[in-house]
């Protein structure tokens, strides 16, 4: 099934600027798609397309118009990673994360011992369950990028979209959150993400979009687009695709 059909997408801000002009691409259920490019590429301007923030036409998930899904049925089928968030007020860790079962509760309805259970569990997934009763004020930018992961994770959305997901991470983390969305992938999530790590793309995508200056430069697997050439004509700097101990490695 589809996951998401773009359809010829294009995005204008209110000052003139035009972030993307007719992208166009589909994304099967349970693929995970890397998007690549320069800054000010359009990458952000997409994910906010997507999530409804900016406004746009030609955008189908699951079949369906974005445009027609309510607000709790689209937290349900989409939940965004961003790369920080700042905080109004000192939640506990637990209690922001329990932020996450929102599309599931009723109005004015309180979480469950179950949705407790299923934000306890995304916190341990991240590594950060000793620190549960912690307020979210207290964490490293590590840590805080952690929390926004586990926080999606508890919303068991199919698709989940993800800025930057390991920018702010030391080594150790970057691969337990490699770890964490190739195993959510497995299960059939929807991954889409953006990243300046062409690697971090090779690894964790199964696709790759490329934008450049708000144009789809190429769609496809990531062995047909991640090349030398590609990349080169992409970044406008000489990268190359080689191999090391039967691993591929852009440099
Ligand atoms: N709120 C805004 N108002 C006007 N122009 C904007 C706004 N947000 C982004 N832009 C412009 O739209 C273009 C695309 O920006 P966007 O943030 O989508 O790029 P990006 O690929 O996410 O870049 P980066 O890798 O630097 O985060 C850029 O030229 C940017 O200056």
């Amino acid at each position: 099934m589809k996951a998401l059909e773009l359809d010829r997408i294009s995005y204008t801000y209110p000052g003139g600027t035009k972030a993307l002009d007719s992208v166009s691409f589909s994304v099967e259920e349970g693929e995970s798609v890397a998007i690549l490019g320069s800054n000010g590429a359009g990458k952000s301007t997409l994910l906010d397309l997507l999530l409804g923030w900016n406004k746009g036409k030609g955008i189908t998930l699951f079949g369906k118009d974005l445009a027609d899904y309510g607000r709790k049925e689209l937290g349900r089928n989409l939940a965004l990673v961003p790369q920080s968030e700042h905080y109004n007020f000192s939640f506990t860790l637990l209690e922001y994360t329990l932020f996450g079962r929102s599309p599931y509760l009723s109005q004015m309805g309180t979480p469950t011992e179950k949705d407790a259970e299923i934000a306890v569990q995304a916190l341990k997934d991240v590594g950060l369950e000793s620190y549960q009763d912690r307020p979210i004020t207290s964490l490293s930018g590590g840590e805080h990028q952690l929390l926004l992961l586990a926080r999606s994770i508890a919303q068991q959305s199919r698709i989940l979209l993800l800025d930057e997901p390991t920018s702010a991470l030391d080594p150790a983390n970057r691969m337990r959150v490699i770890s964490i969305l190739k195993d959510l992938s497995q299960k059939g999530k929807t991954l889409l993400f953006t990243t300046h790590d062409a690697n971090l793309a090779y690894e964790l995508a199964t696709h790759v979009a490329m934008l450049k200056k708000g144009h789809l430069l190429c769609y496809g697997t990531k062995e047909e687009t991640v090349t030398s050439e590609m990349l080169t004509t992409l970044y406008e700097t000489p990268l190359y695709v080689g191999s090391i101990e039967g691993r591929t490695l852009i440099y």
